[in-house]
C-alpha cells in the first residue's frame, strides 16, 4: 500500500469513531469534526432488507439517536446498489413466525427512521427500488449518484404499497405525481428523479453525495435543535400516529395479502426472472 494511502487511512481512523462492529449488517461511523453519523448498509449482494438487516438498521438508528450525533446519513457499502428493497425471500413461501417478525421489524425501523429526532439524509449511491426508496424517502434530504434508478415499483410485482410507504413518498412528491408513479410502479432514473423532486441533488460519487448530505445537515447548525426536531415531529406526527394506531391491522393485512396464492405465484415468477437475469450477466 502506498505510504500516502496508509497515512490517509490513519488520519481518517483518528477523526472518525466507528461506533458499531463489523459483525453487524450495518456500521455507524461518527465524524469527530462534524459530529455527523454515517450509517452504512452492508448486506451483499444487494442490501436486501431481511429481518436481520432491518434489526441492525433499527439498532443503528437508536445508537445515533442516543450518541448525540448532529445528523444521520444513510448510505450503502455497495458501489451499485443502495438497497434492492425488501428481501423477496422473506415473503416467498414464508415461515409463519418469521414473516410476522419481519413485517413487525420493518414497521419499527420505519417508525424510527421517519420519526428520527436528528436531521437525516440519504446518500443514494446505487439503485433504490421499493423498500430502498422507502428508506430514502423517510430521510429529510436525498442526494443521488447518476445512472441509477429509484421508485416504488410494487405494482410491477403484483403487490400493493401500504399506506405508510405512500406517506413517505407523499412527504417528498406532490400527490398527483406520487399517485401516478405508484399506480405505474414507476422507476425514475437519477435525472428524472431530480426533475420531479424525488431527490434533491445529484453527485458524481458516493463521497460527493456524502459531502452534500453533510452540507444539508450543516444548514441546521444555527437552529435550536429542540425547536428543529419538534417542528419535524409535528410535520410527521399524523403519518407516524396512523401506523402506531394500526400496527396490528397493518400486519394482518400484509399477511393476508402476501399469502394469497396469486401473490405467491407472482413473487415466484418475479424471483425466477431476477435469477435468470443474474445468470445471464
Ligand atoms: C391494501 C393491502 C396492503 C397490504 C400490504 C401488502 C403487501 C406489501 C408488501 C410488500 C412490499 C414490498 C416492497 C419491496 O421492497 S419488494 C422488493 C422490490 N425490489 C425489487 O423489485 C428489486 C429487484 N432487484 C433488482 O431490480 C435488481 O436486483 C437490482 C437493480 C437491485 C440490482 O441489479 P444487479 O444486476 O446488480 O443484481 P441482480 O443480478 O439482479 O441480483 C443479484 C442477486 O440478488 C437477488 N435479488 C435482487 N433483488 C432482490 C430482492 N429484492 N430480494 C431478494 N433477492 C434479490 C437476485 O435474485 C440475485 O440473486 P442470485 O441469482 O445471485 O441468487
Amino acid at each position: 500500500m502506498m505510504r500516502s494511502k496508509v497515512l490517509s487511512l490513519v488520519a481518517r481512523a483518528a477523526s472518525n469513531r466507528m461506533m458499531s462492529t463489523a459483525t453487524k449488517l450495518t456500521t455507524v461511523e461518527v465524524n469527530d469534526k462534524t459530529g455527523i453519523a454515517t450509517l452504512t448498509m452492508n448486506r451483499p449482494p444487494v442490501n436486501g432488507l431481511n429481518l436481520e438487516l432491518l434489526q441492525d438498521l433499527k439498532s443503528s438508528i437508536d445508537e445515533v439517536e442516543g450518541n448525540k450525533s448532529r445528523g444521520l446519513i444513510l448510505t450503502s457499502s455497495s458501489s451499485t446498489i443502495f438497497s434492492a428493497g425488501l428481501d423477496i425471500l422473506e415473503m416467498y413461501k414464508p415461515d409463519k413466525d418469521r414473516i410476522r417478525a419481519f413485517w413487525t421489524q420493518l414497521q419499527e425501523t420505519w417508525l424510527a427512521l421517519y420519526g428520527s429526532s436528528v436531521p437525516t439524509a440519504a446518500a443514494i449511491n446505487g439503485h433504490s427500488p421499493a423498500g430502498g426508496c422507502l428508506l430514502a424517502t423517510s430521510c429529510e434530504y436525498r442526494v443521488m449518484v447518476p445512472n441509477f434508478t429509484i421508485g416504488l415499483n410494487e405494482t410491477q410485482l403484483g403487490i400493493v404499497a401500504p399506506k405508510w410507504f405512500m406517506a413517505s413518498f407523499l412527504s417528498v412528491l406532490p400527490q398527483r405525481e406520487a399517485e401516478r408513479a405508484l399506480n405505474q410502479g414507476r422507476m425514475f432514473t437519477t435525472e428524472e428523479a431530480l426533475k420531479v423532486g424525488l431527490i434533491d441533488e445529484t453527485a458524481n460519487s458516493k463521497e460527493e453525495a456524502i459531502e452534500k448530505c453533510v452540507a444539508f445537515i450543516g444548514t441546521f447548525a444555527k437552529v435550536n435543535p429542540l425547536a428543529r426536531s419538534l417542528t419535524k415531529q409535528q410535520f410527521r406526527a399524523a403519518d407516524l400516529q396512523q401506523l402506531q394506531n394500526e400496527r396490528q391491522q397493518d400486519l394482518e393485512k400484509f399477511l393476508f395479502f402476501v399469502n394469497q396464492p396469486a401473490v405467491q405465484k407472482g413473487l415466484g415468477i418475479y424471483l425466477e426472472g431476477l435469477k435468470k437475469k443474474a445468470k445471464k450477466q
